[in-house]
């Protein structure tokens, strides 16, 4: 009887259908009794010999049993579509608070455990509150009658009747506490094998390349006996609080059979009264047996419920306080003004006092070695983090003063880490702009160098690819990645090492498209090689978190730096140097 106040949250959402439902629910209930009272009726007739209302009391049983059809069908209708409005409210709620929390977020969770949350965790509520709650109603409300009905019929009765009822309910709430602790315990354990699986299967090619899949194998092995030992565990407690509800039933629906047979003896109630003293208790206990049932049914919902919790008010890394739109009148101006960042735990910052900026409409390049703080600046652009000194703007407005949302659909990101779905090329593109024309996807694929390749495929732009476009080259992810974000028409574009994993002459060809493609918008461009950078309109050196020189390929070589020292060490290959 365990009412996490998530799952309250989830069921009052859809208070109407599952009001529905139980009604309905009781009035199913209620055949039950009628039934009973009419049988009562008919078998005291037969004890009496008096069978003349006999065929009428059949067919009166008869019509319960259909109407009793009628109204489970309409109650398990009402409870389907009340669980299924709560999963559909539930998990869209989620799906846009993770949206919200942002990608800094689930570094400290696991994809597999958020997954497991999500399908397996919805879904027990689904079953909570559509199942289990309503026949929790029933079960609290129905009993008390029955027992005021039989009190009427023969007082006796209750002696044996109230006990059992009250230890068939409340007996089992003795092992409410060590019931959730070992349910939380199997939810953990579940989530945990799940997130081990999915990284597993994710990470199998680095695994043969370390050769560490039997090792792998042998701790999947493991975390799965662990959850075999947990659900052994939590079967072991839900069972002991069957049982004791199974006990009190048998025992209440005895003891009222034998109260029935002494008064059928002392002759204190009439024929009608013994026999519906006998069917009426059994009667009774029917909610209690249903609500055992049931609770197996929403059990995993009441385990979850933690998990949903947290997940749902799990604070996003920046607050989301701004109000105004991301809607610039042409492509914005980007300053970064004395801004600096440090991670939590680490030792120094990874960013300290840069300014620079990055003139509206222009590309600007950022350059610097590994660790230089390259994807920090783009990180606090997107406000995975905020600056802890210092403020970046967007057309002379802070970061923070932009509603999140907006400002992210403002600038379109392609990063090293490209992410396709397992859906046709045009699907994958329209991600960005549903609603963009097979022409405009054309020239997006175009600009990102990669149009004459989807072209010369089977299928075209119709082609399925792959999960995480896994029939693509690493080259020809990046490319298609470019080109959604090419037709997202977002006023900012970043591109963070987009173009890391394509061939120098395919980069230079998409570098000659680029300006074109991107023109009216304002390109913030993360890269190694000279063919992304040295065109750009403006480039901003950092090394070690600091800004150490700005300004145009040629006079930066001319300066005679670290730019140029980066270059000589090879990041920027020398041929490219007199161009
Ligand atoms: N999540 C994190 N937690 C702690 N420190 C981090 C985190 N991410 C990056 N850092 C540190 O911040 C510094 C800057 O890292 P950043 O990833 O911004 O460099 P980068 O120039 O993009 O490097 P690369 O070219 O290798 O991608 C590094 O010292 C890095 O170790």
């Amino acid at each position: 009887m365990i009412v996490h106040p998530e799952l309250r949250r989830a069921a009052w959402r859809v208070r109407r259908p599952l009001l529905a439902a139980t009604l309905l629910q009781g009035a199913v209930t209620l055949t039950h009794l009628a039934q009973a009272a009419l049988l009562a009726l008919a078998l005291a007739g037969l004890a009496r010999g008096d069978t003349g209302g006999l065929p009428w009391l059949l067919a009166a049983v008869l019509a319960v049993v259909a109407a009793r059809a009628g109204l489970a069908l309409a109650q398990r209708r009402a409870a389907t579509r009340g669980g299924a409005r709560a999963r559909v409210a539930l998990r869209d709620e989620l799906l846009a608070h993770l949206g919200r929390l942002g990608p800094s977020w689930p570094a400290t969770v696991r994809a597999g455990a958020v997954r497991a949350t999500l399908v397996e965790g919805v879904e027990g509520v689904d079953a909570y509150v559509s199942r289990y709650l309503p026949q929790l109603l029933v079960t609290l409300a129905v009993p008390p009658l029955v027992l005021a009905a039989l009190a009427v019929v023969e007082p006796a009765a209750l002696l044996g009747l109230v006990p059992a009822l009250l230890l068939a309910l409340a007996g089992p709430r003795l092992w409410d506490r060590l019931l959730a602790a070992r349910g939380k315990e199997h939810w953990d354990t579940y989530e945990g094998l799940g997130a081990d699986y999915l990284e597993a299967l994710q990470g199998m090619p680095a695994l043969r390349a370390a050769g560490a899949v039997g090792r792998t194998r042998a701790r999947l092995e493991e975390r799965s006996a662990a959850l075999h030992r947990a659900t052994v565990a939590k079967l072991r407690v839900s069972l002991a609080g069957t049982g004791l509800t199974d006990l009190a039933v048998q025992g209440g629906t005895a003891a009222a059979a034998l109260l029935a047979c002494r008064s059928a003896v002392t002759g204190s109630t009439t024929a009608t009264g013994t026999y519906l003293m006998l069917l009426l208790a059994s009667e009774c206990f029917r909610p209690v047996r249903d609500l055992a049932r049931e609770w197996h049914a929403g059990y995993l919902g009441a385990s979850a419920a933690d998990g949903l919790a947290a997940l749902r008010t799990a604070e996003p890394a920046v607050p989301d306080r701004g109000t105004v739109p991301a809607h610039w009148p042409g492509p914005p101006e980007l300053r970064f003004e004395n801004v600096g960042f440090t991670y939590d735990g680490a030792p120094a910052p990874a960013l300290r006092g840069v300014s620079f900026t990055a003139p509206a409409g222009r590309t600007t390049a950022i350059v610097g070695p590994s660790g230089a703080g390259k994807s920090t600046l783009l990180a606090l652009l997107l406000r995975h983090h905020d600056p802890r000194e210092g403020r970046i703007t967007l057309d002379g407005r802070p970061t923070t003063a932009y509603a999140l949302d907006s400002l992210r659909r403002g600038i379109a990101v392609v990063s090293q880490e490209t992410y396709l779905f397992h859906a046709t090329i045009a699907a994958n593109l329209r991600l960005a702009r549903p609603d963009a024309t097979d022409a405009e996807l054309a020239r997006a694929a175009r600009a990102a160098g990669v149009h004459d390749e989807i072209a010369a495929l089977p299928g075209g732009y119709a082609t399925v690819l792959g999960e995480r476009g896994a029939t693509l080259s690493g080259g020809q992810r990046q490319r298609l990645a470019l080109a959604r974000a090419l037709l997202a028409d977002a006023p900012v574009l970043v591109l963070d090492e987009a173009t890391s994993s394509v061939d120098e002459r395919r980069e230079a060809d998409i570098v000659r498209e680029l300006p074109a493609a991107t023109r009216g918008r304002t390109v913030l461009v993360v890269a190694h090689r000279p063919a992304a950078v040295r065109h750009a309109d403006h480039i901003v050196v950092l090394d070690a978190g600091r800004v150490d020189a700005a300004g145009a390929h040629a006079g930066l070589i001319e300066a005679d730096g670290f730019y140029t020292r980066l270059v000589e060490a090879g990041r920027v290959p020398r041929g490219e140097l007199a161009a």
